[in-house]
């Protein structure tokens, strides 16, 4: 059983409920993961699922190694047949099959490099590790989804329940960087299997997400009108999708602010981290109390210990 996708999650509703058990008793499990390594390897910067993914590990009595393949490891080639004499030092093929003999389990975090769309939606990596390695791999942000950030995302909401049925509302924000797709694709993916919510994306007139990920969920290009009687508001900048890697708005309008907040139902706010205070959201909005946002980052190691438990569960 690998973890690549909000797709392989059978139902939501069970592994929030699970994740949520886990949660009040987070060392019930301590002896599955005895004598059972977990590789992490980094191609990209992260703080939040580094340490969350680990401490999962932890709790499950796993070992846990940790590689900064992006700076330390060798430079991989992912093509079959290539002749490898240009710069990269090592075929994924060896490198894949390598890394299975020291781990049970292989989590990645790769994004996208926001340059090729075709090579980007391909998975590369991810793909390259899913081919050739020889035991479980999961994904702790690729290019295209950040699945474990979106079953955190789903645990959190409900923990913050509302009494009516809840909207929910995934706005685009501004940023000064270009930014991968990969966390608002699985946020939407999540959302499409609450049933129990309403969902509308808000964001300006084409910064549209890829639409076999989106599908028919709703679109609001007027962010006021998405925001009125929301009950979370969760914010992402993302670059575009069209005119693929690229910034083509960088509008202050779209900063979440305490002035639009007032249009909520007085909404939980909500973000992925790492965020950029005052250019994604107010001081003000991040640091109120409707600010969820490190709950949000607590629950990330339940979201990782459900998954690696599923895992481990399903090899013994
Ligand atoms: N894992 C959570 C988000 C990671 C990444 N954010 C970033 O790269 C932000 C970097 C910055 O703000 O400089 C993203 O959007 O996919
Ligand atoms: N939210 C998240 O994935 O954070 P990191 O990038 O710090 O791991």
């Amino acid at each position: 059983m690998n973890f690549i996708s909000i797709q392989n999650i059978d139902s939501l509703d069970k592994w929030v409920k699970q994740a949520l058990k886990i949660k009040k008793n987070p060392l019930k499990n301590k002896k599955l993961g005895k004598n059972k390594t977990l590789v992490m390897l980094f191609f990209n910067a992260s703080l939040r699922t580094r340490l969350s993914t680990q401490k999962a590990a932890l709790n499950l009595g796993m070992n846990v190694m940790v590689m900064n393949f992006g700076s330390e490891g060798w430079t991989l080639e992912y093509e079959d047949g290539a002749i490898m004499n240009q710069g990269a030092s090592e075929h994924i093929k060896e490198a894949a099959a390598v890394v299975s003999q020291y781990a049970d389990i292989i989590a990645i975090r790769a994004f996208a490099g926001l340059v090729d769309k075709e090579k980007d939606n391909a998975e590369m990596v991810i793909s390259g590790f899913l081919k050739h390695a020889t035991v479980p791999i999961v994904n702790m942000e690729s290019a295209t989804g950040h699945p474990m950030q979106s079953l955190a995302d789903a645990i959190t909401m409900a923990e913050h329940k509302t009494e009516h049925r809840p909207k929910v509302v995934l706005t685009w924000a501004p940023h000064p960087r270009a930014l991968p797709q990969a966390v608002p694709n699985s946020f939407v993916e999540m959302m499409q299997k609450q049933t129990e919510m309403d969902f509308v994306i808000t964001h300006p007139k084409g910064y549209e997400l890829n639409p076999e990920i989106t599908k028919d969920s709703k679109i609001e290009y007027d962010q006021n009108k998405a925001f009125e009687n929301a009950d979370f508001i969760y914010a992402k900048n993302w670059s575009n999708y069209k005119e693929y890697g690229q910034i083509t708005n960088s509008d202050p309008n779209w900063t979440v602010t305490a002035d639009k907040m007032k249009l909520t139902n007085n909404a939980k706010f909500m973000h992925c981290l790492p965020v950029r205070r005052n250019v994604i959201v107010t001081d003000e909005v991040i640091d109120s109390e409707n600010s969820i946002v490190i709950e949000q980052a607590n629950n990330r190691t339940y979201s990782a210990q459900l998954v690696l438990q599923t895992i481990l569960e399903n090899v013994k």
